[in-house]
């Protein structure tokens, strides 16, 4: 095989791992995950969606270290919390940068996305292994083909919300998939893209043969609304009614999860207990539309610069994240708060 030929989805979820993810029965708690995902956000299950973890997984080792510390408090949440691991392979860039582990696996920009496929399938399935659901940016529409099997929640990010060929492929994934307000902070772009993508769609695709296919999509009923600020933030009591409101307005459920990151943050990790803290308020006061939170939280507190010599294996290379120590007490906090919904 030349070098830069990738191999078909179906090669590639066949090879090497593919025994361990049907030891671990890995396929059939992918399909339970989806389906406790979706009870959250259709508010049949009165638990609160946490989706949690690093910015971008760029030390697998390490990154399962962290999986191993969240699962062991997922279970312990689990009365009261739906936990998903952030196992974020892609990142998207506002201009350029490193693109995550899968398209970039050495981390220098030589791009051998083929072994960012395997070392990526091998990442997700052993972090699959923990009992944690997955999940996942999509960013290139073409690389879902690759990992779609292994994620429980996926997100179309703020880049991308306006794109076409994202909004199909949100139609067509089987599980449900965030849709995040824009860079702008405008949120009518997101509502735009919670509709189509509950609407079916012929596009182009790949197949598992690895055939430039047409795919039909059916629509995907658990789309949702991700408020994650823009250049102010958008997390408070009053903007989460205007974003409930914006939602009714255009005949879609009205249910929203909040990104305590990002723009909600200003990309400044020390900000998120305070945005957490005012999330679990909300939830506490009685909001169940107010159905998950994001947080960006790794193994140490911060980031570092990929150009900075020797990488810490357990520091973010992307955005700052929380580390374990202070994301622990805001599972509980969380916790709480659901418990006290109810
Ligand atoms: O979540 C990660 C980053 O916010 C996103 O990938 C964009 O990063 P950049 O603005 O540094 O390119
Ligand atoms: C890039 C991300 O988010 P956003 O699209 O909100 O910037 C992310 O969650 O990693």
């Amino acid at each position: 095989m030349p070098e830069d030929t990738l191999p078909t989805p179906a090669e590639a979820a066949a090879h090497g791992v593919a025994g361990a993810i049907a030891a671990h029965g890995v396929a059939d708690a992918v399909a339970g995950h989806r389906d406790a995902v979706a009870e959250v956000l259709s508010r049949r299950d009165p638990r609160l969606l946490v989706v949690v973890g690093p910015c971008s997984v760029h030390d697998p080792e390490a990154a399962l270290d962290y999986a191993g510390l969240l699962a062991g408090a997922a279970e312990r949440f689990s009365d009261d919390l739906v936990v998903v691991l952030r196992a974020y392979l892609e990142k998207p860039r506002t201009v350029s940068g490193w693109t995550g582990l899968l398209p970039d696996p050495t981390l220098d920009g030589k791009g051998d996305i083929a072994t960012g496929i395997r070392r990526g399938r091998a990442f997700l399935a052993e972090a699959a292994a923990t009992g944690l659901p997955l999940a996942y940016e999509f960013v290139d529409p073409v690389v879902a083909h690759y990992v779609a099997d292994l994620v429980s929640w996926g997100a179309i990010g703020a880049r991308t919300v306006a794109s076409q060929p994202h909004r199909h492929l949100a139609s067509w994934l089987p599980m449900p998939v965030g849709m995040k307000n824009d860079v702008s902070g405008h949120v009518g772009t997101a509502v735009d893209a919670v509709r189509a993508a509950g609407l079916s769609h012929a596009f182009p695709g790949v197949s598992a043969d690895g055939r430039l296919t047409t795919l039909r999509s059916t629509g995907n009923p658990d789309a949702h609304l991700v408020l994650r600020g823009g250049p102010t933030p958008n997390y408070d009591a009053a903007n989460v009614a205007a974003a409930l409101a914006a939602l009714s307005a255009a005949g879609l459920p009205p249910r929203v999860v909040v990104d305590a990151s990002h723009g909600n943050s200003g990309k400044d990790h020390d900000r998120q207990p305070a945005v957490v803290a005012d999330l679990a308020a909300q939830v506490a006061g009685g909001n169940r539309a107010l159905v998950g939170v994001m947080v960006e939280s790794y193994l140490s507190d911060g980031r570092q610069d990929l150009t900075a010599g020797p990488l810490r294996p357990d520091l973010s290379v992307t955005d700052s994240c929380l580390g374990w120590d202070r994301t622990a007490p805001l599972l509980e906090t969380l916790a709480r708060a659901a418990l006290r919904r109810r």
